[in-house]
């Protein structure tokens, strides 16, 4: 487990990090959230002891990590897959990490195996691709067999089936009881492998909660209806105090009443309902909407038919 409580990091005027206080527990995959520039590595290097918090503390199994005899027992951590000497064969690399960590050699074998570098394991990793550079980040994090992994950006710039490997490994990592925390800004991508959500902007928590308890929350339910007489449902829906809009198609996207309302308001006017679904938000729609006012930048778009937003979209930095 993780325990971060009031972590606080500045740079300079720059407050990075902002009392943020949350708990990161075993046995599920807890995603941590936010745009770019919201605080995710720097708290992950203040959990692995890499910045020194300006205030606050965290520890990992109720110890910081200056107090462990070997830390990577412990944690294991993907923060930089390029930080690799690229002279060296894979094997190599993790072999010397073994070696000063105190590590059986054995051990070297067994990750290559796991994260499927075996057949490359001897050569230079300068010549690994980007996902191959991963996998051999993420074989050192799990070196030490530790209880605790934390992967940062894992997915950034892998091919689908990439992405997909690693999905699983989080998982499957989390359903062997270990504390998996992984930070990401691609919502789609949490929607499909988080259990918990943590979601931060400008480094304040804005949120700590289920996948499903955060699409709740931040997403209206709006049901499609498709009927015979659209105009005269959608005047029916406004006065029971929902709202009609025109959705593909012809249908009408009605939001602010339930499914049975809207149901029993054509039957009892008798209007035909063709198609009656709720549309639940994505996880994308939800966090955007969620941290739009703690983006760093700002970039108006043409949105894509469909989308039904401001016009604003989260641009990198
Ligand atoms: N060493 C540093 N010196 C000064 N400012 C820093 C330093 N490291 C980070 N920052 C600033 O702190 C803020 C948080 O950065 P951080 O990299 O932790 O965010 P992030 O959520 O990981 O973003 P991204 O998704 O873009 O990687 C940013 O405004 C960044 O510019």
């Amino acid at each position: 487990m993780i325990e971060a409580s009031g972590l606080t990091k500045r740079y300079g005027d720059r407050l990075a990090v902002d009392q943020l206080t949350f708990a990161v527990r075993p046995g599920q995959v807890t995603g941590f959230l936010g745009p770019n520039g919201a605080g995710k590595s720097t708290t992950m290097r203040m959990i692995l002891g890499l910045d020194a918090p300006t205030a606050g503390t965290v520890t990992i199994d109720g110890k910081p990590l200056a107090a462990m005899a070997h830390p990577m027992r412990e944690v294991g951590a993907l923060l930089d897959a390029k930080a690799i000497h690229g002279g060296r064969s894979a094997y190599h690399h993790l072999l010397c990490l073994a070696q000063t960590n105190n590590l059986p050699k054995g051990r070297v074998a067994e990750v290559l195996e796991l994260v499927g570098l075996s057949e490359v394991a001897r050569k230079r990793s300068k010549g690994f691709s980007l996902g191959m550079g991963q996998r051999l980040g993420i074989a050192a994090a799990l070196l030490g067999d530790p209880k605790v992994l934390m992967f940062d950006e894992p997915v950034n710039g892998l091919d689908p089936e990439g992405i997909l490997w690693i999905r699983n490994l989080m998982k499957g990592l989390a359903g062997e009881g270990r504390t998996v925390f992984v930070s990401s800004h691609l919502m789609s991508e949490m929607e499909n492998t988080a259990d918990h959500l943590i979601v931060i902007g400008q480094g304040r928590l804005i949120s700590d909660c289920t996948v499903q308890e955060f699409i709740d929350r931040n997403s209206a339910l709006k049901v499609r209806v498709r009927t015979n007489d659209p105009a005269k449902l959608a005047e029916l829906a406004g006065s029971a105090g929902g709202r009609a809009e025109p959705g593909e198609g012809g249908a009408l996207l009605v939001s602010g009443l339930d499914l049975t309302r809207i149901g029993d308001l054509a039957f009892d006017n008798g209007i035909r309902i063709h198609e009656l679904s709720p549309l639940q938000a994505s996880l994308e729609q939800a966090f955007m909407e969620l941290t739009k006012d703690s983006v760093e930048f700002h970039a108006t778009v043409p949105m894509a038919q469909g989308a039904s937003r401001d016009g604003k979209v989260e641009a990198g930095s």
